[in-house]
């Protein structure tokens, strides 16, 4: 991140007298106080705990300031709010180093989209995307001051958990490009209706100054603003379309009506197709020839593991969600798994694992998780690993098992779980509930 201490204290407006700090500077900027190393700025949020009780941590770890939104004694910059202050500083840093931002957003499919598109940019300019579930309006705005110097483009995938969210990213962002996968089904979004999702996605046009890419879909028509440029995906006839597909097990072969050559993708799915075409529409679009997008396609290396719900042999809806084992996490996908409508006559049950590296606190952060639990809404709490052995303790509620082995774990849940159930995994990816998952 090219900034200095200075030129941040100006953009975010700061309150207190910072012309006497040194302007230095700044290495990267870090909400997470393990993540901070030297020459860092400390981003103190307000997530499973509050982040200023972390200050003094992350300068033993070698911040050299802070965002702070008290008076403190270490080296900060006082603003009233230090998220606002984040997001402030990562549309200021957009506009100033002038990176191209191409959009994707969807209900499936953005992450392998988001991938797919960055992996045919790379073969021609340096491109930089979205790291993870990093999609949220604190996501993207890290990904955006992560971005390395030289980059050429930045591919940001927008995440939208309420009405307005994509509009506020898109605002900051303003991309030149923007990619609407496809609308989902309303019930594992919890948006009400497929028209408020519809309407929520295309909120991506609210800072959008280029051309949209689309799914014929009808029900985004409503939405589209006037004289918004539009290409629209999907059935033949569209202006993108798929007319040949051929699916082998660990691959798949199509052909559009726009390319030449066919591409090879290394996943099966038609729909990796659609979206490997989506990416190689972008590549036309950027001057990349058609060789250049087929050799990017052929070989891309997808994210693993996403976030997103499957399905068990019984039936049974799965979500497992692999990414950023932290307390926040954790509170902010119970709070969505609890939202979710029970399926009929179906369970919610966590399975929750240890979170590691928490540090000194780590037994009362494990312990903190039991004020996230809804045990209206939770039919059963699975716990599993050392940790959670302290909330484990402290959960009085009959509902909650305890334990220390996986396999037990697996058996247990696998006779008690019934095809109308909904799960939710969340732990370290080395407490390998992936593996329960695979299982199940
Ligand atoms: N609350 C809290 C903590 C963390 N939270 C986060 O990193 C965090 C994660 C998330 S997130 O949900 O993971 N996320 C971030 C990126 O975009 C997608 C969503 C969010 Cl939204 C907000 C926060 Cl504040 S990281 C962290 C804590 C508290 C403990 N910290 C380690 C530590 C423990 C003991 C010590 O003495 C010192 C440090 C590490």
């Amino acid at each position: 991140m090219k900034l200095t201490i200075h030129e941040i204290a100006q953009v975010v407006g700061a309150k207190n007298d910072w012309s006497q700090l040194a302007d230095l500077s700044v290495n990267k900027i870090e909400f997470d106080s393990r993540l901070i190393e030297k020459g860092d700025i400390f981003l103190p949020l307000k997530g499973a705990r509050d982040g200023h009780d972390f200050i003094e941590i992350a300068f033993d770890n070698g911040a050299i300031i802070s965002f702070s939104e008290k008076e403190v004694e270490q080296a900060h910059l006082l603003v009233d709010d230090n998220l606002l202050a984040f997001q402030k500083l990562a549309k200021y840093y957009l506009e100033k180093t002038k990176v191209p931002v191409i959009a994707v957003t969807g209900s499936n499919g953005k992450t392998t989209t988001k991938d797919m598109i960055a992996a045919v940019l790379s073969k021609k300019f340096k491109t930089y995307k979205t790291q993870g579930n990093h999609n949220n309006e604190i996501g993207l705005p890290y990904t955006i001051l992560h971005m390395p110097d030289d980059t050429e483009k930045l591919v940001l995938e927008m995440g939208m958990d309420h009405p307005g969210d994509i509009d506020f990213l898109s605002e900051l962002a303003k991309p030149e490009l923007a990619v609407i996968t496809l609308i989902g089904e309303a019930h594992l979004e919890h948006m009400g209706s497929r028209e408020n999702i519809a309407k929520g996605k295309m909120g991506i046009t609210a800072g959008l100054h280029g051309e949209l890419i689309a799914p014929a879909d009808p029900i985004i028509n409503a939405f589209i603003p006037d004289n918004q440029k539009i290409i629209r995906f999907g059935l033949p006839g569209e202006d993108l379309f798929i007319t040949k597909l051929v699916e082998h097990k660990e691959k798949l072969t199509f052909e559009t009506n726009f390319l030449d050559e066919s591409i090879t993708i290394p996943v099966p799915g038609k729909y990796n197709a659609t979206n490997a075409m989506l990416a190689a529409f972008v590549g036309l679009h950027y001057g990349l020839s058609e060789a250049e997008i087929k050799k990017a396609l052929k070989e891309v290396e997808l994210t693993r593991n996403r976030t997103e719900w499957k399905k068990a042999k019984n039936g049974a809806d799965l979500l497992s969600d692999v990414y950023n084992a932290n307390p926040t996490a954790m509170r902010l996908i119970l709070e969505t798994f609890q939202a979710i409508p029970k399926n009929e006559n179906g369970r919610k049950i966590a399975v929750l694992a240890d979170m590691l590296e928490l540090g000194p606190s780590a037994a009362q952060l494990h312990k903190d998780i039991l004020k996230s639990i809804d045990f209206n809404k939770i039919d059963k709490v699975y716990l599993y690993g050392e940790m959670m052995k302290n909330l484990a303790e402290i959960s009085t509620d009959k509902a909650v098992s305890y334990f220390t082995d996986l396999d037990l774990l697996t058996e247990s849940l696998s006779a008690d779980l019934k095809p109308t159930d909904q799960v939710l995994f969340k732990g370290s990816n080395s407490m390998k509930l992936s593996e329960v998952v695979e299982k199940l």
